[in-house]
């Protein structure tokens, strides 16, 4: 579904992406893992086409994007959850919600219910400022928002990151749901490795702007692979 060929990305002289190769496939949890400054969001800001690539490729469903811009990617089926979340603080819970609707077709434009079934606190909370929520909540939020999109890719930038553990069991029960009802491609970066391990189908590690491991999630248990991940 999506494949990222040889991809270098700079900022000024600074080389972010090193020639990275991956894929993610309709129905698995592809999961990219790695430090800080590796370069995992630069990679995911490549897919989604906030950041244009010094050389490589990215093709969704066999076509090239390189020339896409993020809205046309988004309209193609990819939506991204990006760090840090990025909901609009002064907007309602609706509101936010319905900023999803911007790359569907007019008729189109309603919130699919499975959203408030897999995140009801949404429900009860739409007339609530996004502000006003808790980290956890906010970063429901942003996944329903993806999930108004009615994504076939849905790239997630570590949706664990300052998260209570009862919350990030909602969202891992979420992403299995998408996998395995909606038949998504879920594109996840971690650093949480248990959370990874737990829902990963394919792991992808990174350091220093390349892959270096890439692996089934039972496989992670090594002492190399623990030192490619601690600080
Ligand atoms: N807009 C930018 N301009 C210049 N350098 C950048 C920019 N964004 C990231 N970098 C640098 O590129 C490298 C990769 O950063 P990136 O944010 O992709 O890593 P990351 O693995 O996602 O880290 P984190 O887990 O902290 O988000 C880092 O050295 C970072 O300082």
């Amino acid at each position: 579904m999506l494949e990222v060929n040889d991809a270098v990305l700079h900022y000024g002289a600074a080389e972010a992406l090193r020639g990275v190769s991956l894929r993610a496939d309709a129905g698995k949890i592809t999961c990219v893992l790695g430090r800080n400054g590796v370069g995992k969001t630069s990679l995911m800001r490549s897919i989604v086409g906030q950041h244009r690539l010094t050389s490589g490729t990215v093709a969704f469903e066999g076509k090239a994007l390189d020339r896409s811009a993020a809205y046309d990617r988004a309209r193609s089926g990819i939506s991204f959850v990006p760090q840090g979340r990025e909901i609009f603080p002064l907007l309602t819970v609706q509101e936010n919600l319905e900023t999803g609707f911007a790359p569907l077709k007019r008729g189109e434009r309603a919130v699919p219910e499975h959203v408030f079934e897999l995140f009801p606190v949404l429900k009860q909370m739409l007339a609530r400022r996004g502000g006003d929520l808790s980290g956890g909540q906010q970063q429901q939020l942003a996944i329903g928002r993806a999930l108004v999109m009615r994504p076939k890719l849905l790239v997630l930038d570590e949706p664990t990151e300052g998260i209570q553990p009862s919350i990030i069991k909602d969202i891992g029960r979420a992403i299995r749901y998408l996998r395995d009802t909606a038949g998504i491609a879920v594109l996840l970066v971690e650093q949480y490795l248990d959370f990874c391990r737990e829902l990963a189908d394919v792991v992808y590690i990174m350091d220093r702007g390349r892959i270096v491991h890439t692996g089934a999630a039972g496989d992670l248990d090594t002492p190399e692979i623990r030192k490619l991940l601690t600080v």
